[in-house]
């Protein structure tokens, strides 16, 4: 699926690192380093604008190995990417560490997986179909 974007950062474009990757690495665009004392969070640029099709959303989602290594992570992970939002694609990283990270110019700090959605209409009821689990969660499976 071709997928219109802008790219004003100093970077290539996202891309995926293996041939069957979901995630595209997004990669900071900074003018300078960017630190992230412990707790701190900062919403990260990258110079990236793109018109989705109707019926598709970006995730924005951690790395992993960030995550491990460093304990950086996407705070409002899956940050979600409206199909008509035609603003800069932005990162809202948060160091969960105790040490402060520095985000380097071109570092790739998260990923982008796109995805189809459904848009619903509410189809008011006073009753749901009765099921098995009813209303059991949190645990509820496996007790005797
Ligand atoms: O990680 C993110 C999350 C969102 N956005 C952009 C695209 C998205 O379409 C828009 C709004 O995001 P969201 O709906 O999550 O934020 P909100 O707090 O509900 O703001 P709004 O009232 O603008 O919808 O912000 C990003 O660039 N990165
Ligand atoms: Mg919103």
């Amino acid at each position: 699926m071709q997928v219109k974007v802008i790219n004003q950062s100093k970077h290539p474009l996202p891309a995926y690192q293996t041939e069957l990757s979901a995630g595209l690495d997004l990669r900071a665009n900074l003018e300078t380093s960017v630190t992230l004392a412990p707790l701190e969070r900062k919403l990260i640029g990258t110079g990236l604008y793109m018109e989705l099709p109707a019926g598709f959303e970006a995730q924005i989602r951690p790395r992993s190995g960030l995550a491990y290594k460093h304990g950086l992570t996407v705070l409002n992970s899956p940050g979600t990417i409206d199909a008509d939002y035609r603003g800069e694609i932005k990162v809202l990283l948060v160091n969960l560490s105790q040490e402060s990270f520095e985000v380097k110019d071109g570092e790739r700090i998260a990923q982008m997986v796109v995805a189809r959605h459904e848009q619903i209409q509410w189809e008011e009821a006073v009753d749901l179909s009765s099921t098995e689990r009813g209303a059991g969660g949190y645990g509820s499976t496996g007790k005797s």
